[in-house]
């Protein structure tokens, strides 16, 4: 069922369009694909349809996908017909698998699942309708913390920037991205919100057009200047001088700091470093991948020719033309100043500094 539910309050308050909303057993998500021009709303309650929502790019965004994949593990527990424990867990892992199937890059998807999956593995003393009650919560407060988390990191990441600040963004780490409030959004909302002067340039970012569709229509929401630009536009604005630092999101930072995003923020980090430009980083703690040890371990999608060859049914390119269509690059630490997180900035060696940030955060 769609519903068109306008959600100005929210926008109003300066913390973003929430994208996920969970009542009456029902997660409510707004369908990204549409925006700018339409916002519905689509009901999930299955975790087969919310593993397709998320591979068709209905909710998007690491952290997002996240909070979406936690509902779509609550959905598939709720439907195992069992009072075995032991089955419950065997079934359930199959629910968490299928979930884990649909988007390869955004470490937070696997962070939630096994985060749900060990909470069920913690409660296995439990009679089976208790571990499933307990899981509904813990869905709920995946949901719940990754705003706090948000708007902590925003204003850890607010105080880099100075009293006037030009800020190049790409992609869309906004609250669409999030559970609400944004990581690289965040930071900026954060800075408007403490009275900084903060006008922004967003990358339309091609193919998927999350810059023009999605941050251009957030922030003029939030009523912050925005200006559009083209992907390609980027490196002659911050020959202009007109760039003061560069802000996006993530999907997956290894240990050493090499972060997996938007396909498109490698290049702007090596034209921000040619411009001696800041490049930051935001991405709450649960983005990063300790397990690897640098970004040429991560995953990177490739998606559906036809994100480049056509703009909705309008096709671009000559049929049967050869495509490349990676959905995320890699970007050295070397070229990022710094990595801000809901625990504070690390910067320097992130060896070292990333895991003193995660110090004592349930990851
Ligand atoms: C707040 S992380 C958002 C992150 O996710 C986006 O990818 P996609 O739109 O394909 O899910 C992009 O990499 C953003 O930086």
């Amino acid at each position: 069922m769609q519903t068109n539910i306008p959600n100005r309050c929210a926008a109003a308050a300066g913390g973003g369009v929430k994208p996920l909303r969970y009542t009456g057993g029902v997660l409510q998500m707004i369908d990204q694909r549409r925006l700018p021009t339409e916002e519905v709303w689509l009901d999930y309650r299955d975790y087969r349809e919310v593993a397709e929502a998320i591979r068709t790019m209905v909710v998007r965004g690491a952290p997002a996908i996240g909070c979406a994949a936690a509902f779509g593990a609550w959905f598939g527990a709720r439907d195992i017909d069992t009072d075995s424990t032991a089955a419950f867990l065997e079934q359930f892992a199959a629910v968490c698998e299928l979930l884990a199937a649909s988007r390869p890059t955004a470490v937070n998807l696997f962070w939630a699942l096994e985060r749900m999956q060990s909470f069920a593995r913690s409660h296995a003393d439990r009679p089976v309708l208790q571990i499933k009650i307990a899981l509904e919560y813990e869905a709920l407060a995946i949901l719940e913390e990754d705003e706090r988390i948000n708007r902590a990191m925003g204003e850890h990441g607010q105080k880099l920037l100075p009293e006037r600040c030009r800020i190049l963004t790409h992609c869309n780490a906004g609250a669409l991205a999030t559970g609400g409030y944004g990581t690289a959004l965040g930071v900026i909302r954060a800075a408007a919100a403490a009275g900084k002067q903060i006008e922004v340039f967003a990358d339309e970012t091609r193919p998927f057009l999350q810059g023009s569709r999605l941050t251009a229509w957030e922030l003029q929401r939030d009523g912050i200047p925005t200006t559009l630009i083209c992907d390609n536009m980027a490196g002659y604005l911050m020959s202009q001088g007109r760039v003061d630092c560069v802000i996006v999101g993530a999907d997956r930072i290894a240990a050493n700091g090499d972060t997996a995003n938007k396909i498109g923020t490698y290049s702007l980090a090596v034209l921000a470093k040619e411009h001696g430009i800041p490049f930051y980083v935001a991405a709450p703690i649960s983005t990063i991948d300790f397990s690897l040890t640098d970004g040429r371990q991560i995953p990177i999608e490739e998606r559906d020719p036809r994100e480049v060859t056509h703009i909705g049914e309008q096709r671009l390119a000559p049929e049967d033309i050869a495509v490349y269509n990676p959905a995320f690059d890699v970007t050295p630490a070397r070229l990022i100043t710094a990595i801000i997180t809901e625990n504070g900035v690390a910067e320097g060696d992130f060896v070292h500094t990333l895991p003193e940030l995660a110090e004592g955060t349930k990851r």
